[in-house]
């Protein structure tokens, strides 16, 4: 009788055919297990939280320098909102949602928690979730805000990047006050090849690739000191006066015209502030501080290249 044909070719494959087998079967069983956790991928967002909050002003400055502080007490938020959304980072702590990063210990020294609107809610994508505690108000509002900013972007016509979108889950990042803990020198997009970091590596990095821009509220006192003399880098002991924990920001080298320019802004983590970046051209480190230090970030996808200015129309 003749052999299937299957086992024909399986006999006459060669070996080093046959070996690759189980690695491209282990690179589609990772592929899947990476995109089926990946529960909300980025959508087109409808709050209008952040309207009149970005100005064209903001979209200019974030355009030319890559980033952009909105500051000022009672500026991006109210004082009262603020400090409720802050109480309720405590309940997370108890509740065990804080957990450690997939980047090393030695990359990042923070706990993160991740926030949905739809936390403890019937419309939660994951059953877990459907379990958690829902957002109070005041958190609510702030995840509105900061994802409701990639409409505002669309809307005045931000010229790096356009048709905007957002992951539904938002990182709360807990930097405890030790003087030592930070985040190293890095860029939020990736642009790794396959070579470089192998299959799985290459398909964690999937959202990476899409992202175009940040943006973090910090959820801290409204009262926090800057430092006087900028801290050392992150991993050096706290060396500077006031609470630290800036987010030194290395200024994109066309800005200078020099490249690998060291120039830096450092932003100070305020309450209440909200810093706009582009993850494609921003490298930047969350310095140590000597108080707890709290930043609620949203990455955003989009299409490279200028939009309509939609705010005439
Ligand atoms: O906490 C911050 O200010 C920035 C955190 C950060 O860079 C990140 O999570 O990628
Ligand atoms: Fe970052």
């Amino acid at each position: 009788m003749a052999a299937p044909f299957g086992a024909k070719l399986l006999t006459r494959a060669k070996p080093g055919l046959l070996a690759a087998v189980p690695a491209v079967y282990a690179g589609l069983e990772g592929y899947r297990w990476v995109y089926s956790s990946e529960k909300d991928p980025a959508a087109l967002c409808q709050s209008r939280l952040a309207s009149g909050l970005v100005t064209s002003a903001h979209v200019r400055d974030l355009e030319q320098h890559g980033f952009v502080v909105l500051e000022g007490r009672d500026a991006v938020m109210k004082d009262g909102v603020l400090a409720a959304a802050r109480a309720e980072v405590s309940s997370f702590f108890s509740s065990g949602r804080f957990a450690r990063s997939v980047n090393g210990k030695s990359v990042r020294q923070d706990l993160v928690c991740w926030l949905r609107e739809t936390d403890g809610t019937p419309g939660a994508l994951d059953p877990d979730e459907r379990h958690l505690k829902p957002l109070g108000p005041e958190m609510l509002h702030c995840v509105r805000l900061l994802r409701g900013i990639t409409h505002e972007l669309d809307l005045l016509g931000y010229s790096t990047s356009h048709d905007h979108q957002v992951h539904q889950q938002l990182q709360l990042g807990f930097y405890p006050g030790d003087n030592q803990s930070g985040y190293v020198r890095h860029l939020d997009h990736s642009d790794r090849s396959l070579f470089d970091l192998g299959l799985l590596g290459w398909i964690r990095a999937g959202e990476r690739r899409k992202r175009t821009l940040t943006a973090i509220l910090y959820l801290n006192d409204p009262a926090w000191s800057p430092s006087s003399v900028p801290r050392s880098a992150s991993g050096a002991p706290g060396d500077g006066d006031g609470d630290g924990g800036e987010l030194r920001c290395y200024h994109a080298a066309c800005d200078s015209g020099q490249p690998g320019t060291q120039a830096f802004t450092d932003v100070v983590p305020t309450g209440g502030s909200l810093l706009i970046f582009d993850a494609r051209r921003i490298e930047h480190e969350v310095l140590s501080s000597s108080r707890d230090r709290f930043a609620l970030t949203c990455w955003i996808t989009g299409t490279l290249g200028p939009g309509k200015d939609k705010s005439q129309t």
